[in-house]
């Protein structure tokens, strides 16, 4: 689980500070789903990039499963990054000269994964995400919404404690929303994932067991009615 004590962040800008995080106060449980929304420029990004360790708190402690990640060192940083936080994007972030199953099978490379138990379970992730049989396209060969399945195939392919999701539906219609959040919503049930996702939709977020709404870098969290 993950606890946040504190946490704040800023920014140079200039000669002056911007405080994207004014003191975060949360605890997430071990495979609970929640959504953060809140106007722009408010800290949602910069929230999630602490919680994924791409960047560290300047003050405050944040804690996953036990360990400070504001205080840990580069090195097992990474490998916190590599082996339990998956990352997916409202623009994919797909490598556009890599085909759907080399994209995935990139997560598995920092692992230290062998080339053939490489191979085979980039193909079950994508099976996961019912795109078997678009696996040697390139990312322009597919459709929005199968990016994004590219992404979550290869966020969950390490098989990752967490899944973070920066405004994962944004660049898709509402049909195509609709099927990816689905495939989400199943892929964090049957994995037991901890999923959290900054999201400015109001008709996913409440899909969430829980809803964060980020205010001039400070973070309240309710409960959803269902
Ligand atoms: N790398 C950076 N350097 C300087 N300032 C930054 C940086 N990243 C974010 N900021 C500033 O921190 C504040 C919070 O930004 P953040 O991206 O977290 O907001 P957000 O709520 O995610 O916004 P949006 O909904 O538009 O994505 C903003 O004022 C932003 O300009």
């Amino acid at each position: 689980m993950y606890k946040l004590s504190q946490v704040t962040k800023d920014y140079p800008k200039g000669r002056a500070t911007v405080h994207a995080l004014r003191g975060v106060n949360v605890e997430i449980a071990d495979g609970e789903w929640l959504s953060i929304q809140g106007p722009t420029g408010h800290g949602k990004s910069t929230l999630l990039q602490l919680l994924g360790g791409l960047d560290r708190p300047t003050s405050g402690s944040l804690e996953l499963n036990g360990r400070d990640l504001a205080r840990l060192g580069e090195n097992a940083m990474t490998k916190v990054r590599a082996s339990q936080i998956g990352f997916i994007f409202q623009t994919f972030n797909l490598i556009p000269t890599l085909s759907a199953q080399e994209n995935v099978e990139t997560a598995l490379v920092p692992l230290g994964i062998k080339d053939s138990a490489r191979r085979s379970r980039a193909a079950e992730a994508l099976a996961s995400v019912g795109l078997s049989d678009r696996a040697r396209h390139l990312p322009s060969e597919l459709s929005g919404g199968q990016q994004q399945r590219v992404a979550i195939a290869r966020a969950l392919v390490k098989e990752p404690k967490v899944l973070l999701a920066d405004e994962p539906t944004g660049n898709l219609d509402e049909d195509t929303r609709d099927e990816i959040i689905g495939l989400l919503e199943k892929l964090w049930q049957d994995n037991g994932l901890t999923m959290i996702m900054v999201t400015h939709d109001s008709t996913v977020a409440r899909r969430a067991q829980r809803l964060g709404t980020m205010r001039n870098g400070q973070l309240t969290v309710k409960q959803t009615v269902k």
